[in-house]
C-alpha cells in the first residue's frame, strides 16, 4: 500500500506534559481508508493523549502527523469539515433539549446531514425532547455520536464510544460503526472493552506506558499467544504420568496446557488418554482471547520483562 492510501498516518509521535511527563514516547502507526482501527491500553497508556494529536488538540513534542494529508494542527481549517470527533466528555449545555442540541451542533457544521436522520441512526429520535441533563449515560454516548456523525465525516474519532452502553446499545453502535466502515468511512477508536476491539476492528495497537507494544488483526494479535488446554485428572492418577512433551502447569489434578501448536498437543493428549485409559473431565481447549493477550502483555510489560 502506498503512503498516500493512508488516512491516518503517524510517525514517531512524542508528547510531553509539563512537568516532562512523557505520556507519548515516539510511536508510528497508520490506518488505511475504510479502515476500523483501534487504540486499547491500560489507564494511562496515552491513548487520548495520541488521539488528541491525531485530532489536532495538540502539538507533537516531536514526529509528524498526517489525517487525510494535512497536519491536523496548522491545517485544522481545512480538515475540519472531514472529520468526526466523539470526545469522551461532550460538555454541551444541559438545559438544552437533544434537538436543539443537535440543532445548534449543525449550525456550526458544513453539510451537516438532517439532524432527526443524525439522531434516528443513533437511536435518540424518540428523545428528541428531553433535556440533555435527563439523558442517561448511554443516551448522552449516543448524542455525543450523533454530533460527531451530523457532518458526514470522512474520518471518525471515537473516544471510548460505548463508554456506559448497555449490551444493547454496545451491540447497536458496533453495528452502527460497522456501516459507516462499509460506506468507506475510516474509524480510529479508542476502548477498554477487548471484546469490542476484537469483534470491530480489522486492525488494532496495544499501548502501555506511551508505547505501542503489539500491532496487527485481532487474529494475528491473539495467534503469537499460547493457546490452553485445561482439565482435571481423575483420582489416582499423577500429573507426572503426562507425557513429557505436554508440560503442564498442574495445581492438584486440575491441570494447565500452554502450548503454539494446539492441534498437535490435543491430538498427544487425547491418544494418551486413550492409550492409558484415563477419562479427561471439564476438557477445554481453546486458541489464546484479544482479553488473555492484553492481560498477558499487561503483565510481561509491567514486570518489565
Ligand atoms: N494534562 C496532563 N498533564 C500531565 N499528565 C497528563 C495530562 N493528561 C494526561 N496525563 C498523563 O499522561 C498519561 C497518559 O494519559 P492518557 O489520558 O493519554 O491515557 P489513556 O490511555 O487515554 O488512559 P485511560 O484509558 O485511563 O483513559 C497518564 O499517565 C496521565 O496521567
Amino acid at each position: 500500500m502506498t503512503s498516500d492510501e493512508y488516512v491516518i498516518e503517524a510517525e514517531r509521535l512524542r508528547r510531553t506534559y509539563a512537568g516532562g511527563f512523557e505520556a507519548v514516547t515516539g510511536i508510528s502507526f497508520s490506518v488505511a481508508r475504510g479502515e476500523i482501527f483501534a487504540l486499547l491500553g491500560t489507564n494511562g497508556a496515552g491513548k487520548t493523549s495520541t488521539v488528541e494529536l491525531l485530532e489536532g488538540l495538540a502539538a507533537p513534542d516531536e514526529g509528524r502527523v498526517r489525517v487525510l494529508g494535512h497536519d491536523p494542527r496548522r491545517e485544522r481549517a481545512a480538515l475540519r469539515p472531514r472529520i468526526g470527533v466523539m470526545l469522551q466528555e461532550g460538555g454541551f449545555p444541559s438545559d438544552l433539549t437533544v434537538a436543539e442540541t443537535t440543532r445548534m451542533w449543525a449550525g456550526c457544521t458544513s453539510g451537516a446531514r438532517p439532524t432527526g436522520e443524525a439522531l434516528k441512526l443513533v437511536g435518540l429520535a424518540e428523545r428528541s425532547g428531553v433535556r440533555v441533563k435527563q439523558l442517561s449515560g448511554g443516551e448522552r454516548r449516543r448524542l455525543d455520536l450523533a454530533l460527531a456523525l451530523l457532518g458526514r465525516p470522512e474520518v471518525l474519532f471515537l473516544d471510548e464510544p460505548t463508554t456506559g452502553l448497555d449490551a444493547e446499545g454496545r451491540r447497536d453502535t458496533w453495528e452502527l460503526v460497522r456501516a459507516l466502515r462499509d460506506c468507506g468511512t475510516t474509524v480510529l477508536l479508542t476502548t477498554h472493552y477487548l471484546e469490542e476491539a476484537e469483534s470491530l476492528a480489522d486492525r488494532l495497537a496495544i499501548m502501555h506506558r506511551g508505547r505501542i507494544v503489539t500491532t496487527g488483526t485481532p487474529a494475528e494479535v491473539t495467534a503469537a499467544r499460547p493457546a490452553r488446554i485445561r482439565f482435571v485428572l481423575p483420582e489416582g492418577v499423577a500429573a507426572g504420568r503426562l507425557p513429557l512433551s505436554l508440560r503442564a502447569a498442574a495445581a492438584g489434578r486440575r491441570i494447565e496446557i500452554r502450548t503454539h501448536h494446539l492441534q498437535q498437543s490435543l491430538g498427544e493428549l487425547l491418544v494418551w488418554a486413550k492409550e492409558s485409559d484415563v477419562r479427561l473431565e471439564e476438557l477445554d481447549a481453546r486458541s489464546a482471547s484479544l482479553e488473555e493477550a492484553f492481560l498477558d502483555i499487561a503483565q510481561t510489560q509491567t514486570a518489565g520483562v
